[in-house]
């Protein structure tokens, strides 16, 4: 399966944390094809809280998107990630946003991800890596913008 993830966090040393991802999401079984740039970006979705910083891996696996929603999960928590506020501040947040052309409506994981095409936080890096993507709703990627502020990081 060829997948997209959506890495972000805003506590701690961000750059650490994403760099950590990564790497453990190689180690169990997630292939990374493609990282983008780090992308620093204003909170979407009205909280106020610190800067995000974002990225966007292309990987291929041979795990079935519950299993991979599973690993991204352990991978959270074991980066010190507390489920305290929804869309609040967070170490690191690992989402699937697209598996394949799969789609799934089910109550732990829905495909594609439901605010993909709303985050500019993940279209500027998704962008980067995948210019010629035609999204899931039939759009092409280079035309859909989202909504927020988003700018490249100079890096880890
Ligand atoms: N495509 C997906 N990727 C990751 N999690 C998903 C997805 N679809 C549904 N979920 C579910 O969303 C639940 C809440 O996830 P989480 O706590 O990371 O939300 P959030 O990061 O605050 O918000 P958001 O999912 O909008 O980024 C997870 O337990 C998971 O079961
Ligand atoms: N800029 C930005 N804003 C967010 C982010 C994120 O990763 N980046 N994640 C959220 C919860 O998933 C809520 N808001």
């Amino acid at each position: 399966m060829n997948a997209f993830l959506g890495l972000g966090g805003n506590l701690g040393d961000r750059g650490f944390y994403l760099r950590e991802a990564e790497e453990r999401l190689a180690r169990l079984g997630v292939e990374i094809v493609q990282a983008s740039g780090i992308y620093v970006s204003k909170p979407w979705g009205g909280i106020a809280q610190p800067d995000f910083w974002n990225m966007v891996l292309r990987v291929r696996t041979s795990l079935e998107p519950l299993e991979l929603l599973r690993v991204c999960q352990d991978i959270e928590l074991g980066l010190g990630r507390e489920r305290q506020i929804h869309w609040g501040p967070r170490t690191i947040d690992i989402d699937i946003l697209i598996c394949d052309n799969i789609v799934s409506a089910g109550p732990e994981l829905i495909l594609p991800h439901p605010y993909l095409e709303e985050r500019a936080f993940v279209l500027a890096p998704l962008r980067e890596i995948a210019p010629e993507l035609i999204l899931p709703s039939g759009r092409p990627l280079r035309e859909v913008q989202g909504r927020g502020e988003v700018w490249p990081g100079d890096g880890a």
